[in-house]
């Protein structure tokens, strides 16, 4: 079952288009990463998707429902779409608790979800009372990560999950997401400039670039292009990026 099917989606800010004839799919249970140089529109592309900026053409289809062109951020979320943003938006001047009641689903269900959220991640647990803003990165991600899981969501849109994180911490909470999302059957779609760290938990890549989607496949198909590797940091107009190539998941849509 498909819980997120976009068809020629155009994103971007105010009169100005970034992306454009993004296909982009998410099936249930899928962990999809969405990969690309500064500026391609990743970020864009996800705000979008969450409701928070108007789609400027195409469709969308959430959780079996179309999505209007106008931003409704609040009915996806209750639908079950849910963004961890890329500055985490956290609540910094009230506690780790407080800020996780905020994302419970209602009193009731969400005592036993908080309980299983800090047993998944039992160093949030030391932190409850501890105010948010004064969490060091990797902490703050978790309970970014931990606010949205607990809301249940059929879709997670995950941006920039590693920012300012050292590398094994960043790769012990893609992990922990990875298990987070199996166990609830969550979907995942995430931006991440770590594109081989993020390899190691996507099922599958996009890699947008020059307003487009250059690629689409699978997470192993992406590991064995160089050439692609390549065109994701520095946005070259790689060979592997332009041609058929030998792959028919190859999409150079320019
Ligand atoms: N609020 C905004 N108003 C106008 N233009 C914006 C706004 N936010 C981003 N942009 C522009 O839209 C383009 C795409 O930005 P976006 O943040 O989606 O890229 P990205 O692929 O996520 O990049 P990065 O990897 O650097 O985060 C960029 O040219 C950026 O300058």
């Amino acid at each position: 079952m498909k819980i997120l099917e976009t068809r020629g989606l155009s994103v971007g800010h105010g009169a100005t288009t970034v992306a454009r004839d993004l296909d982009l799919e998410v099936a249930a249970g899928e962990i999809v990463g969405i990969f690309g140089p500064n500026g391609a529109g990743k970020t864009t592309a996800l705000l979008t998707l969450a409701g928070c900026l108007p789609a400027h053409g195409g469709t969308v289809t959430a959780l079996g429902s179309s999505v209007g062109r106008s931003t409704d951020a609040r009915a996806l979320a209750r639908r079950g779409v849910r963004l961890v943003p890329e500055d985490r938006g956290l609540f910094r001047q009230l506690t780790v608790r407080e800020n996780l009641i905020l994302g419970l689903p209602g009193r009731r269900a969400g005592k036993s979800a908080l309980d299983e959220t800090l047993d998944a991640l039992p160093k949030l647990r030391a932190l409850l009372p501890r105010r948010a803003g004064l969490l060091s990165g990797g902490e703050q991600q978790q309970l970014a990560l931990a606010r949205a899981l607990l809301g249940r969501p059929k879709l997670l849109l995950v941006d920039e999950m590693s920012q300012g994180l050292a590398p094994t911490i960043a790769m012990g909470l893609l992990r922990m997401l990875k298990d987070q999302a199996a166990e609830h059957g969550t979907s995942v779609l995430l931006v991440e400039q770590h594109v081989p760290m993020a390899l190691d938990v996507v099922d599958r890549a996009y890699v947008f670039g020059h307003g487009r989607i250059m690629f689409s496949g699978t997470a192993s198909e992406l590991a064995g292009s160089p050439d692609l590797l390549a065109a994701v940091y520095l946005g070259a107009d790689s060979k592997a990026a332009r041609g058929p190539a030998g792959g028919s998941s190859l999409n150079p849509n320019e």
